[in-house]
C-alpha cells in the first residue's frame, strides 16, 4: 500500500479528520498500517490533525440587497449593492489595522448582525454550525487575525478569530 493513495479528509458528522484511499475508495478512522508518523505529515490534508475541534471568532456582517434576509437592527430594508457592501467593509478593515478594540467599536455600530450588541463576539464554535465560506474562513485565520471580505448568504463579512 503506497503512501501516494492516502489522503487525509475532515468528516463533516464527527468533526475528526480520517484516511481516504483514493486507489480502493475506502475510508479508515485510523493510520493505516506501514505509513510513519512522517508519512503521515506530508500527506495531502495533513493540516486538517492540526485543526481545533473550536475556535472563537467576532465578526462584523454589512448586508447589501442580495442577502437571504436583507433587514437588521440598524436598517429595516437594507437597499445596498453587494460592491458597496464590499467597499464599506474594507474602510473599516483599513481603520480596524488589527485592533481588537476596534474591531469591536466597529461591529458595535454598524454590524447587520445581531451580535453587534456584543462586538461582534459569536462565542465558540466548531465544524458544521457556521456557513461554509465563514467556518472554513475563521478556521484559516491564526488567533487575533482578521480575515479579508467574506461572503456568506447574510452578506459580507469581516472575521476576528479570537480563540
Ligand atoms: O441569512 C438569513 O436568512 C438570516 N440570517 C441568519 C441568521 C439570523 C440570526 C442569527 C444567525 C443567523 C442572517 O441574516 C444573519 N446571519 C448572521 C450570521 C452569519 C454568519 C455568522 C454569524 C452570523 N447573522 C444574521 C443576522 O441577521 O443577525
Amino acid at each position: 500500500m503506497h503512501m501516494s493513495q492516502w489522503e487525509i479528509r475532515m468528516s463533516g458528522s464527527r468533526g475528526v479528520p480520517y484516511f481516504y484511499n483514493s486507489v480502493t475508495k475506502t475510508s479508515v478512522w485510523e493510520t493505516p498500517e506501514g505509513l510513519t508518523r512522517e508519512d503521515v505529515e506530508k500527506l495531502p490534508g495533513a493540516e486538517y490533525l492540526t485543526r481545533p475541534a473550536k475556535v472563537r471568532a467576532s465578526h462584523l456582517l454589512v448586508k447589501h440587497s442580495g442577502s437571504r434576509n436583507p433587514s437588521s437592527w440598524r436598517e429595516a430594508k437594507i437597499t445596498r449593492s453587494k460592491a458597496e457592501a464590499i467597499e464599506i467593509l474594507q474602510g473599516y478593515k483599513t481603520q480596524i489595522n488589527g485592533s481588537h478594540e476596534k474591531f469591536a467599536q466597529l461591529a458595535k455600530e454598524f454590524s447587520d448582525c445581531s451580535s453587534a450588541r456584543k462586538g461582534g463576539d459569536l462565542g465558540a464554535f466548531g465544524p458544521g454550525q457556521m456557513q461554509k465560506p465563514f467556518e472554513d474562513a475563521t478556521f484559516a485565520l491564526k488567533i487575533g487575525e482578521t480575515s479579508d471580505v467574506v461572503e456568506t448568504d447574510s452578506g459580507v463579512h469581516l472575521i476576528l478569530r479570537t480563540e
